[in-house]
C-alpha cells in the first residue's frame, strides 16, 4: 500500500469515525432534554415506525398516544419535535411568532434560492412576498372572483348532469381536479382553461405530474433524511438533472421522444410566458393574483431585504419589510405554488365532504334543507353569491367539521425556531429546531371537542367558542394558508349548486375502501371518490 493510499484510507476511517460519533451524539438530543420519544435505530431514527405505520402522520398519532402532547423522534439522525399542546402551539405560532417565522426546508429547493417563492422563503423575504400577495384574497377580491368561479362551477354541473343521467357510480374526485384547476387559472391568472371538457389540457397532465410518485425525487427525499450534511449536494444533483433534462430535449430534438420534461420545469415555462404577456398588455383591469405581483415587480434580480421599523402590516402582526417589491423570479415561482397549492387540496377536500355527504345521509338532508332556506329549489341555476354563502353558517360549520375530521395538509405545518426557547417543564430548546404538529390529536382531543364524542360528525359543535388552536386545518398565525378563505368559498358555492340538485348516494365498498386506505404524498387524498348522485325532484316524485 502507497503513503498516499495508506493517508486516503487513513482518513476515510477518520471522517467515518467522527460520523458516527456525531450521529450517536445527535441522538442524545431529547434526552438532554428531558423529552420523551421512540427509541431511535442507528442512521435511519424512526423511519421504520414510519413504514410500518404507511403514513408519517398516522406515525405521529400514535407516538402521541404512547409518548403525550410533547415527543421527539428522529427522521435519519435529525430531532423533529412534535406538539399538540394547544397552549403551547398557540404561544410557538401566535405570539412568538418572530422566532417562529421559518418553515422546515423542502428537500428540493433552498430556502435562499433566488425563486423561493412564498412557501419556501424565510424571515424578510417570506415576509415581503407575504405582504404583496396577502390582499389576493381579501373580501372584495373574492366578491370579484365569485362570477369566475360561479363559470367553473356550471360547466362542472353540466358534467354531473351527464353522469347522473348515466345512473352509475362514478369517481366524482376527477372531476373536482379539473374543476379546481380551472378555477385557480382564471381566478388567479385570467386564463380561460378548458380543463373539465379537456382532460389531457397539459395544464392538468404536468400538475397531476408534481403530485404522482416520482423514483428521482423519492430517492433525494430519503438521501435528504438519512444524510442530511450533504442537502446541498443531493439537492444539486436534482437540479442538475432537470437542467439537463431541459438542455437535452432543448438541443437534441431526438431526445424529446425518450426524455419526459420535468412538470415543474414546464409550469415554470408557461408561467414566464404568462408574464411577459401580461406585461405586453398592460393593466387588463383584472385584480387577480397575477396582476397584483406584476404591480409589485422590481427591475432587480435579487432583493436586499431591510426592515422599515415604523410600518406595520394589517393582516400579519409583523413589521413590514422596506421593500413592498417582487422578483420576476418570485412571480414565476409563485404562480407555480399557488397552481399546485390551489389545486390538489381544495379538490380533496371536496372529495372528503362528497365522503361525508355519501355516509351520513340525515346529515346531507339537513344540510339540503339549510341550502334550501336561502336558494329556491326550483331555480336550478341560481348563482350563489359571496355575500349570501357567506352568510350560511351550517354550511360553513359543515365543512369545517369535516375538515376537522379529515385534515388533509398535516405535514404542511412546520416551524423551525430562529432562537432558543423554552417549554415549561422541560429544558432549553435550542435554536434550529424542527417543530410538527400532531393534527390529528388536535382535532380529536375531547377536551377541546367535547362533550360530544369526536369521533362523531356534528357540525354543530362549532357554535361552541373552542380553544383558537383546536381548529387547524389550514394551520395557524401569520403564516397560515393564504388560500384559506378562496378555498372555503369555491367550496361553499359548489356545494350550493350540486346540492340544490342533487342527492350523493352511497355505493357501499366502492365508496367507503378509497377512504379507508388513504395515501399521504404530501396531501393524504383518497384514490378516488366513487358515488352516484341522484336527482332530488325525482326522489320527490
Ligand atoms: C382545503 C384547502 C386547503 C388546505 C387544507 C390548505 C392547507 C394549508 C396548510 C396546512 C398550510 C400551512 C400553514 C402553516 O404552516 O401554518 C398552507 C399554506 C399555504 N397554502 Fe394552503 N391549503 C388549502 C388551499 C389553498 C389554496 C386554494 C391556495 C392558493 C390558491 C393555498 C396556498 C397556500 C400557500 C401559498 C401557503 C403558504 C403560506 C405561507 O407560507 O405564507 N392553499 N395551506
Amino acid at each position: 500500500m502507497s503513503f498516499l493510499t495508506a493517508t486516503l484510507v487513513t482518513l476515510l476511517f477518520v471522517v467515518v469515525i467522527a460520523y458516527i460519533w456525531r450521529i450517536r451524539k445527535a441522538y442524545d438530543f431529547f434526552i438532554r432534554l428531558g423529552i420523551p420519544g421512540p427509541t431511535p435505530t442507528f442512521f435511519f431514527g424512526n423511519l421504520s415506525d414510519v413504514i410500518k405505520a404507511k403514513r408519517i402522520s398516522a406515525a405521529i398519532q400514535q407516538w402521541t398516544e404512547k409518548y403525550g402532547h410533547i415527543f421527539g423522534y428522529f427522521e435519519g439522525h435529525t430531532p423533529i419535535l412534535v406538539i399538540s399542546d394547544p397552549d403551547i402551539l398557540q404561544d410557538l405560532f401566535v405570539k412568538s411568532f418572530s422566532k417562529f417565522h421559518s418553515r422546515r426546508e423542502s428537500p428540493f429547493a433552498s430556502q435562499h434560492a433566488k425563486d423561493a417563492h412564498l412557501f419556501n422563503a424565510v424571515g424578510l423575504r417570506w415576509k415581503r412576498q407575504r405582504f404583496v400577495l396577502n390582499p389576493t384574497f381579501s373580501s372584495l377580491k373574492l366578491k370579484q372572483m365569485s362570477p369566475l368561479i360561479h363559470q367553473s362551477i356550471e360547466m362542472l354541473m353540466k358534467k354531473m348532469a351527464d353522469q347522473c343521467a348515466r345512473g352509475e357510480p362514478f369517481d366524482i374526485y376527477a372531476y373536482f381536479k379539473r374543476f379546481t384547476m380551472d378555477t385557480i387559472w382564471s381566478c388567479g391568472f385570467g386564463l380561460e382553461t378548458d380543463m373539465q371538457n379537456n382532460v389531457n389540457d397539459p395544464y392538468l397532465l404536468n400538475s397531476e405530474k408534481m403530485f404522482s410518485p416520482n423514483k428521482f425525487r423519492g430517492i433525494i427525499f430519503i438521501l435528504v433524511i438519512l444524510i442530511t450534511e450533504l442537502t446541498k449536494v443531493w439537492r444539486s444533483i436534482f437540479q442538475a438533472a432537470n437542467i439537463i433534462r431541459y438542455w437535452l430535449r432543448r438541443y437534441i430534438p431526438a431526445t424529446k421522444r425518450l426524455i419526459e420534461e420535468s412538470p415543474s420545469t414546464w409550469i415554470m415555462k408557461q408561467a414566464n410566458e404568462m408574464i411577459e404577456k401580461r406585461k405586453d398588455i398592460g393593466h387588463t383591469g383584472r385584480t387577480d393574483l397575477l396582476q397584483l405581483m406584476l404591480e409589485s415587480m422590481s427591475d432587480q434580480d435579487f432583493i436586499q431585504d431591510g426592515l422599515a421599523p415604523c410600518e406595520k402590516s394589517d393582516d400579519t402582526e409583523v413589521e413590514a419589510p422596506l421593500v413592498r417589491k417582487i422578483t420576476k423570479h418570485e412571480t414565476s415561482a409563485n404562480i407555480l405554488l399557488f397552481m399546485v397549492a390551489g389545486y390538489e387540496t381544495t379538490s380533496t377536500a371536496l372529495s372528503y365532504v362528497i365522503y361525508v355527504l355519501a355516509t351520513h345521509p340525515e346529515e346531507q338532508r339537513k344540510l339540503q334543507e339549510h341550502i334550501d332556506a336561502y336558494f329556491d329549489p326550483e331555480t336550478e341555476d341560481t348563482v350563489p353569491t359571496y355575500e349570501t354563502v357567506s352568510e350560511m353558517n351550517y354550511l360553513d360549520m359543515f365543512i369545517r367539521e369535516t375538515l376537522r375530521m379529515f385534515p388533509l395538509a398535516p405535514t404542511a405545518i412546520s416551524r423551525q425556531s430562529t432562537e432558543d426557547f423554552c417549554i415549561k417543564g422541560f429544558g432549553t430548546v435550542p435554536a434550529n429546531t424542527l417543530i410538527s404538529v400532531d393534527m390529528y390529536n388536535l382535532h380529536y382531543n375531547p377536551n377541546l371537542w367535547g362533550p360530544l364524542d369526536p369521533q362523531v360528525f356534528h357540525p354543530e359543535r362549532f357554535a361552541t367558542k373552542r380553544h383558537p388552536m383546536a381548529w387547524i386545518p389550514f394551520g395557524a398565525g401569520p403564516r397560515n394558508c393564504i388560500g384559506m378563505r378562496f378555498a372555503l368559498l369555491e367550496i361553499k358555492m359548489l356545494l350550493v349548486r350540486l346540492l340544490k340538485t342533487y342527492t350523493v348516494i352511497d355505493c357501499g365498498e366502492k365508496t367507503r375502501k378509497p377512504f379507508e386506505q388513504l395515501v399521504e404524498m404530501p396531501v393524504i387524498a383518497p384514490k378516488e371518490a366513487i358515488i352516484q348522485l341522484e336527482r332530488r325532484d325525482k326522489q320527490l316524485q
